[in-house]
């Protein structure tokens, strides 16, 4: 439906900034070395795990290094999303659609509620063969490049899953099968500069991702992060060579009967440069039911959280928009 979309939607959005005062969060955000998770010795694994744990439960968030993903695969990522955002609007247009169930979606409005100043391409890409086919064809390299990158984000996603349920105390493989037929969910983000006059403009606006983990990458500074203990405080995200930064989302909460937090994040624009991040979203499968680990639910951890699905969690957004909450707000059990 190319008639939906219109490119004085951004202008628009623009027009309508709000300033902030950029607050540091107390302490830098880690930075985690995982280069030894794969390692035969257990206990040099063991650190790292440990390492992550901490920051799932102080933070919400880390940054990884050594993590295996080409720099390459990284940079030809971000790339080919800059060239499909770069394309006239009647090419990017054909990937317009009102229905959120869509494979991919393009769109450029603000009518998720949280989308003040940003347009984005969102699509699918676990298993890489089941959804390829949908993805654009132009820039001609798109389907290569972010074909690449995504499989070796998934792997990377396993991994990372793998060391975060086994610090709740659950085995490594506690999630593998689910993972593996799990979603991948990309939103390839593009945000205007932002004018340095007007302040701290917000390009898209606090809220927490669905799934497990998120894994995302950006071109330049803009992605600020706030935990449940920081007070409100927004702390910028550094941009690190190599690095790609992870955080929880609502679905690692409920698994984790409330142990772990999903992160509250946002992005402010960034007044040097226009911006694109790639966010990677990592689930179980659309239909399938998450609800919390039986192993962290006893006497002392009652059951906090209703199971549900990525499914009902799409069922759930065009009911989020007036007064945004984060979904896993509404999947606490009343324990009074
Ligand atoms: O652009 C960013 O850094 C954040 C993107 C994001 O939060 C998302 O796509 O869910
Ligand atoms: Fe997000």
């Amino acid at each position: 439906m190319p008639a939906a979309v219109s490119g004085c939607l951004l202008a628009r959005s623009m027009a309508s900034h709000h300033n902030h005062h950029r607050q540091r969060g107390a302490a830098a955000l880690p930075v985690i070395n995982i280069g030894r998770l794969g390692d035969k010795d257990p206990a040099a694994r063991a650190l790292v795990v440990q390492d992550i744990a901490r920051a799932c439960r102080d933070r919400g968030c880390f940054q990884v290094t050594n993590h295996g993903v080409s720099k390459s695969a990284m940079d030809s990522a971000l790339e080919a999303a800059s060239e499909f955002f770069d394309m006239p609007a009647e090419r990017k247009a054909a990937f317009a659609c009102d229905d959120i169930r869509s494979p991919i979606r393009y769109d450029t409005s603000s009518r998720d509620g949280i989308s003040k100043a940003r347009s984005f391409l969102k699509h699918y890409a676990n298993p890489l063969d089941h959804w390829v086919d949908s993805w654009p064809t132009q820039p001609a390299t798109y389907r290569k490049k972010m074909g690449t990158y995504a499989v070796e984000i998934q792997r990377l996603s396993m991994q990372l899953m793998g060391a975060i349920v086994q610090g709740l105390g659950l085995s490594p493989m506690y999630l593998e099968e689910k993972l593996e037929a799990g979603l991948q969910f990309m939103a390839l983000n593009n945000y205007p500069q932002g004018s340095s006059r007007a302040g701290d403009t917000v390009g898209l606006a606090p809220h927490s991702d669905i799934g497990f983990i998120t894994i995302l990458l950006q071109s330049s500074p803009g992605l600020e992060v706030t935990h449940h203990d920081d007070g409100g405080a927004w702390t910028p995200v550094p941009v690190i060579p190599g690095a790609l930064h992870v955080h929880l989302g609502d679905h690692l909460e409920v698994l984790s009967n409330g142990r772990l937090r999903s992160l509250l994040h946002r992005a402010i624009l960034n007044t040097d440069e226009a911006r694109v991040s790639i966010a990677s979203i990592h689930g179980a499968a659309m239909d399938e039911k998450v609800g919390c680990a039986e192993e962290l639910v006893d006497e002392g951890h009652p059951r906090m959280y209703r199971e549900s699905s990525f499914h009902d969690f799409l069922d759930f957004l065009p009911t989020n928009v007036k007064a945004y909450r984060r979904f896993v707000e509404t999947l606490k059990i009343d324990s009074a």
